[in-house]
């Protein structure tokens, strides 16, 4: 059901992260397009602000340099600098010098022309006049502007500073002054609308069919307005878009892979046990092993559970295996470990000389942290190296030498060693010469063959001859019968474990089962 769940998320999360990474992708062609409208509007607004600064440096330069001079005016001395600041400022258009409301000579013409002025479109607090619709009868549908101070005046083509180049034709352009709003000089569409938006930085925004940028000059006066067209803002979201939706599909892909991969990972093996060890879906029971001459249970192994949520209890012969295979086992022995360690401590101290048996795999003995976690074991439970037995099988002995390495540093400790399903794989024998052993574990293959009459019945008597050979204990597995539980004892087993007298049992029913095998 959950594997259904995992798989259903995962398919609709892909769908879900392919559509939200086109949407961001066209999203993000269009702020880029908007990004690159501004950045050009920002071009524009900075080349006016640059030629404005210019030009009112000019007409500064220009003022300066007659009031230094000073010629009478209009005398040919005066006229003759006019001429040549004019050759000098490429800013500048002409420059002139007026008393009252008549411009008494200019650079153009000398003193021959004089014109009477109409009165100034605006004064300055500090006498500045300004005229902003200039006409001159020689320069018939040009407009210039004139700024005048103390008879000193500079004639300027609004035309020349709002030229921020061909490539912006269609780009609508207007400085204004700051302090009353009135647009100064102007070229293309402008709506007073847009001077509503204030600009202590600048400013940026849609306005229909405009997408407009605002940004203060220079100077503390005058601030400068740009608008382009929204079919050109358009025209850019259109030409991005196609490589933007590209991004977004391979990113969608991307991220679709990588969910898919990660409900693969969330499905795997590796994961659920992982998953399960933290979540601590595993459990212990612990098989009795029983003295057969007195009845007593003297141990017990320590035979780990997998309680998945999903499936129920998984049996060890399932998962161990797996768990090997994908180089989780040492996982599996810590958490073993733990769990003695949990459940043993009280069992300990009222048995002192019980032990417990864990079994051990090939990985664990590659490592010679095993030993590290027998040790924290021990101080964990306050017992002794002879309350842990440790069980290996042939399958644990597959890289023999270092196998060897770590159990003979193992049994240095104190910790004792048996081998279990004895006789099972192909070299048992070899093994019990190579290895210091304490225990061999007679495997309930054998032991089912006592009393059956089949033919590797009388195998289990030659095992206990080898080990008798050998000076090993042995614990018969997989005791079903009385028969077999007397056939072993009058064999010379005293150790036994099976059905016969207790299957796997939780630590708590363990603990009671010690205490009646002990009082009977
Ligand atoms: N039919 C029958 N079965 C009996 C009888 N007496 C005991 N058994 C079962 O025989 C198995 C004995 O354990 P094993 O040979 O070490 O074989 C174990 C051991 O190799 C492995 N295993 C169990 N726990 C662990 C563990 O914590 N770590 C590792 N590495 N392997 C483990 O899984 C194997 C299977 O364990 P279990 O399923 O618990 O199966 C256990 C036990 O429940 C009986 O009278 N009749």
């Amino acid at each position: 059901m959950r594997r259904k769940v995992i798989r259903n998320l995962a398919a609709l999360g892909s769908i879900c992260s392919l559509f939200i990474c086109i949407v961001f992708f066209a999203y993000l062609a269009m702020r880029n397009a908007r990004e690159k409208a501004r950045s050009e509007l920002e071009t524009v607004v900075s080349e006016v602000i640059h030629r404005s600064a210019m030009t009112q440096a000019q007409i500064d330069e220009a003022v300066r340099a007659q009031r230094t001079a000073a010629f009478a005016p209009c005398s040919p001395e005066h006229v003759a600098l006019m001429q040549r600041q004019i050759l000098q400022a490429s800013y500048l258009k002409e420059l002139a010098y007026i008393k009252g409301d008549r411009m008494l000579c200019s650079s153009r013409s000398g003193s021959t022309v004089e014109i009477d002025l109409e009165p100034a479109n605006h004064t300055t607090a500090t006498g500045i006049r300004r005229w902003n619709r200039m006409e001159f009868p020689d320069a018939p549908n040009t407009t210039f502007v004139m700024t005048e101070l103390d008879g000193y005046a500079a004639i300027i083509s609004p035309q020349l500073v709002l030229d921020a180049g061909e490539e912006y034709s269609d780009i609508a352009i207007t400085r204004f002054r700051k302090s009353n709003r009135i647009p100064a000089y102007s070229k293309g569409a402008f709506r007073k609308e847009w001077l509503a938006h204030k600009e202590d930085r600048s400013v940026s925004f849609f306005d229909n069919e405009y997408f407009v940028f605002i940004h203060p000059g220079s100077d503390a006066y005058s601030s400068v307005l740009a608008a382009m067209p929204t079919t050109r803002v358009n025209q850019m979201i259109w030409a991005a878009l196609p490589s933007y939706l590209a991004g977004g599909v391979l990113a969608g892909l991307f991220s679709a892979m990588t969910l898919s991969a990660f409900a693969r990972y969330r499905l795997s093996f590796r994961s659920q046990l992982l998953g399960g060890l933290k979540r601590r879906e595993f459990f212990l029971l612990y098989q009795p092993v029983v003295d057969l001459r007195t009845g007593e249970c003297i141990g017990a192994e320590a035979l780990i559970r997998w309680n998945q949520p999903e499936t129920g209890i998984i049996s060890p012969d399932v998962f161990i295996p797996a768990a090997e295979a994908k180089g989780l086992i040492q996982n599996v022995t810590i958490h073993v470990m733990e769990m003695v360690a949990e459940d043993v401590g009280l069992l300990l101290k009222d048995f002192p000389e019980f032990h417990i048996a864990i079994n051990i795999s090939a990985e664990d003995l590659n490592s010679e942290k095993t030993e590290q976690h027998l040790q924290e074991l021990l101080r964990a439970t306050g017992g002794s190296p002879k309350n842990i037995l440790i069980e290996i099988t042939e399958r644990s002995l597959m890289d023999p030498d270092k196998a060897k390495k770590v159990l003979d540093s193992i049994r240095k400790k104190g910790f004792e060693i048996a081998i279990d399903d004895f006789g099972i794989g192909n070299s048992s024998l070899s093994y019990l010469s190579t290895y210091e052993l304490d225990y061999l574990k007679i495997d309930k293959v054998f032991v089912d063959g006592i009393g059956d009459g089949r033919t590797n019945s009388p195998l289990w008597f030659h095992i206990i001859e080898i080990a008798r050979a050998l000076g090993l204990k042995l614990i018969a597995e997989g005791v079903e019968t009385e028969e077999q539980r007397s056939t072993l004892l009058q064999a010379g087993v005293h150790l036994a474990q099976g059905w016969y007298f207790a299957k796997p049992l939780p630590i708590n029913e363990l603990h009671t089962f010690i205490r009646d095998s002990r009082v009977s």
